[in-house]
């Protein structure tokens, strides 16, 4: 953990009044379920979900985190405490807005995250929680969504935000094998959920500025912006309209997908979370 606890990225207002290309009844009558929604990029996500017509329930572990956005979404956002490693909580979650609503739109998974560590000194407990976060998090999470989709004969859609696993994230092992494992589920149920009229996709965002960062070191996050072709880092509202597109009616014919969301930062560049060893600085 850095000594400097900033804020970083967009505040509320800026999310708020940021520019979209989305039109404001988008998600009109819709409801939709973000874990993480308070964090930096769930947030986001809440914002312009609420912004484009939709009621939006936001998760995490923190109550008055979830219930200050609530505040300022008023009517548009009810807050729910729920771990999503625990899977009675998430059923119970489900029960609850199911039963205020009569309905669920969209699921949008953001809660998630990890700590830097050089993969060879992780701990048992370390690994475990990364993984009973990242993967079996959401798992609880799509399929209770999946489950009552299902049973009331109503269509839906998952996304799921990842990390990006193909190359240039070092110092996250275990969540990048956690997130691979999501996308890898996300692509097998798009087919098994198919007949259910359910979408299933993920968004793989790059260095996106949250509050996030924190957990990283000043030296670490000052490299971020360098580590994809564009030179600078994303903001969270990049990703929130990413999953507009995966979770709205221009997503229809989208399933098992991951978009990515990194500047180009796939195909150039490199993002040490842990700094940059010696071995790699040539010389
Ligand atoms: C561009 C860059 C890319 C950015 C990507 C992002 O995602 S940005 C957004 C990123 N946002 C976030 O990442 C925020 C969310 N992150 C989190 O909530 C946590 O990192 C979590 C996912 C591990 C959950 O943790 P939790 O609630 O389960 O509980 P806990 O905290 O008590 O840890 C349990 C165990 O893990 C181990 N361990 C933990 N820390 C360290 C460490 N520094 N060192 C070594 N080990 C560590 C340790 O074994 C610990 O047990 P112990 O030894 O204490 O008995
Ligand atoms: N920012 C970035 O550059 C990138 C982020 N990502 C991923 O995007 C997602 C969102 O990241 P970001 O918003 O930046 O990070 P944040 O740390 O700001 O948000 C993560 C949120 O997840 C919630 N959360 C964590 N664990 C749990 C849990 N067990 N149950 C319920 N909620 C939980 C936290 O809320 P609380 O602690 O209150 O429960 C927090 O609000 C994460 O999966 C992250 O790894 C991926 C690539 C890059």
């Amino acid at each position: 953990m850095d000594e400097q606890q900033t804020k970083v990225g967009l505040s509320d207002d800026e999310l708020a009044t940021h520019p979209t290309v989305y039109a404001a009844d988008t998600l009109k009558d819709q409801v939709a379920i973000v874990s993480g929604g308070a964090g930096g990029i769930g947030r986001a996500i809440a914002l312009l979900f609420a912004r484009l017509g939709a009621h939006v329930v936001l998760v995490g572990r923190d109550q008055a985190k979830l219930d200050a956005l609530a505040a300022r979404l008023g009517d548009k956002a009810s807050a729910h405490v729920a771990d999503i490693r625990d899977p009675d909580a998430v059923k119970a979650l489900f029960a609850a807005v199911w039963g205020e609503h009569g309905r669920v739109d969209c699921l949008v998974n953001s809660a998630g995250g990890q700590f830097p560590q050089a993969a060879i000194d992780f701990s048992v407990k370390g690994w475990n929680a990364v993984i009973d976060t990242n993967l079996n998090g959401t798992w609880y999470m799509m399929q209770a969504a999946a489950q009552r989709w299902r049973d009331a004969k109503h269509p839906g859609a998952i996304v799921n935000i990842v990390v990006v696993t193909t190359h240039g994230l070092y110092g996250i092992a275990h969540s990048i094998a956690a997130r691979s494992g999501v996308i890898g589920l996300s692509r097998a149920v798009a087919v098994e959920w198919a007949p259910l009229d359910i979408r299933v996709n993920c968004v793989a965002p790059g260095a996106i500025e949250t509050e996030g960062w924190n957990v990283y070191t000043s030296e670490a996050r000052a490299a971020y912006p360098r580590s994809n072709p564009m030179m600078r880092a994303g903001s969270a509202f990049d990703i929130a309209e990413a999953c507009v597109y995966l979770a709205a009616p221009s997503g229809k014919f989208i399933t098992g997908e991951t978009l990515t969301v990194d500047g180009g930062g796939q195909l150039w560049g490199e993002t040490w979370t842990t700094g940059k060893p010696d071995y790699f600085r040539g010389g």
